[in-house]
């Protein structure tokens, strides 16, 4: 038992161990691809708008700048262009968006808000070139962004954006005199901004995550499970026979710890031969215990093994050292009392009995045991003597029970004509 419980403890901490490193590894790994989908898609996003972009500024613009008819169109502005584009794109997948956020930009609708300011601010004071990617949670939405920072490096730029003498006429009658000038060559002014919702592949990380789990904590039980039967197949039942036959060889009774029937009837042989040499008293007392069966029916078979167990505990803390108790099989004892005569044993076998009567056998209420004792006659076999106690304590048993019968004490006893022989 303790050392199933100790398997069990290593297994179970092993267990543990295992689902706790699989879980970290596992979520790990889900967060990083959830990530990199996220980014895929992001950059989808900042791909298209810079192709609509540079469409813009290589294609249309020029068509346009040809013809003085047109002047300024807003709608030849590579991020304008971009802007309206995305947003028609965007209609289809809702929750996306494509910004274009600048801190002093022409066209109000471009003025960078809240975080996108201290991402521009960012860019600005530390120089970053490439790209910023951040996961952003809040307790309403998880968003991935994508930004790149927009950077002056076309001097067709500043025709627009220097000054506004030196803008086209159209544009700062749309657009005014105040905002979108004063930018130079290499100025970082804002930031392209892809925004994606994150919920529904954190959700599905979430669901796979979780499924993995109830999978892993399936596998480490059936694993639990196949161990402790192969513990038990291949190793426990194999060492408690080893043992139980181990303790028989020892001629000790694996159960309750008394001699075991060999043992006792080699002892009785001993007994008979020094109380014949001594002239010494000797007696025999066999105890059976009352309505065992029901014991066992009621309570179960490990509960009846308790009892035997503790009976036997219990009748070793009263007998001296020389006497003998052995269990002569089931529930059926006998107890050897060497140099003792008949009036002593009685009073033994007397407090015995009440010993196991008073005696806690929890979780079974009461147990009582029946006694039988006959003493010695000189000149008599084992197996005649230990019949006559026999019928002693089947007289005790006929008597009621949770008694003391000695032999001789009923004048209508069976004559011993045939003793029971013994091995
Ligand atoms: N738990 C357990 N039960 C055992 C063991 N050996 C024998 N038994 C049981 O002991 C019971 C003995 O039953 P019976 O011979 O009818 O005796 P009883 O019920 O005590 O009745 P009386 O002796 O007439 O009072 C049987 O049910 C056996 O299975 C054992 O090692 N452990």
């Amino acid at each position: 038992m303790l050392m199933r419980a100790k398997f069990n403890l290593v297994l179970l901490l092993t267990c543990m161990l295992g689902m706790a490193v699989s879980a970290w590894y596992l979520h790990d790994n889900l967060k990083q691809e959830m990530m990199q989908e996220l980014h895929r898609n992001a950059e989808a996003t900042m791909e298209a708008a810079i192709a609509v972009r540079r469409y813009t500024s290589l294609q249309i613009k020029p068509i346009l700048d040809a013809d003085p008819a047109f002047a300024f169109r807003k709608q030849a502005v590579p991020a304008f262009a971009a802007r309206e584009v995305m947003a028609l794109f965007h209609e289809h997948y809702p929750g996306q968006s494509y910004r274009e956020a600048a801190l002093n930009p022409m066209n109000p609708k471009n003025v960078a808000q809240g975080w996108e300011v201290a991402l521009i601010q960012r860019y600005q004071s530390e120089h970053l070139k490439g790209a910023v990617t951040e996961l952003v949670q809040t307790p309403d939405s998880s968003r991935f962004n994508l930004a790149r920072p927009i950077r002056i490096s076309d001097k067709a730029c500043l025709y627009c954006h220097s000054s506004p003498d030196r803008a086209p006429e159209a544009l700062v009658s749309l657009y005014g005199r105040k905002n979108g000038f004063g930018w130079r060559m290499g100025d970082i002014v804002g930031a392209q901004i892809v925004s994606v919702p994150a919920q529904v592949p954190m959700q599905r990380m979430d669901d796979t995550f979780t499924r993995y789990l109830w999978l892993l904590a399936g596998i480490y039980s059936l694993l639990f499970v196949v161990l402790n039967l192969l513990l038990s197949m291949l190793v426990l039942k194999p060492l408690n026979r080893a043992n139980a036959l181990l303790t028989q060889e020892a001629g000790q009774d694996a159960l309750t710890g008394a001699i075991s029937r060999r043992a006792f009837l080699r002892s009785l042989d001993d007994a008979i031969a020094q109380a014949t040499f001594d002239e010494r008293p000797l007696c025999l007392v066999m105890i059976d215990l009352d309505h065992f069966k029901a014991i066992n029916d009621q309570f179960g078979h490990n509960v009846g093994d308790h009892v035997l167990h503790q009976l036997v505990y219990t009748l070793q803390q009263m007998i001296k050292q020389r006497d003998c108790l052995g269990r002569l099989g089931g529930e059926e004892f006998g107890l050897l009392l060497p140099e003792t005569a008949e009036s002593g044993a009685r009073v033994l076998a007397e407090q015995l009995r009440v010993a196991v009567m008073l005696g806690s056998f929890d979780p079974v209420p009461r147990v009582t045991a029946s006694f039988g004792l006959a003493e010695w006659r000189y000149g008599e076999t084992a197996s005649e003597f230990m019949h006559r106690a026999d019928i002693s304590l089947y007289h005790a048993k006929r008597n009621g029970r949770n008694c003391l019968y000695v032999w001789g004490e009923d004048d209508h006893m069976p004559d011993l004509t045939e003793p029971a022989g013994h091995s």
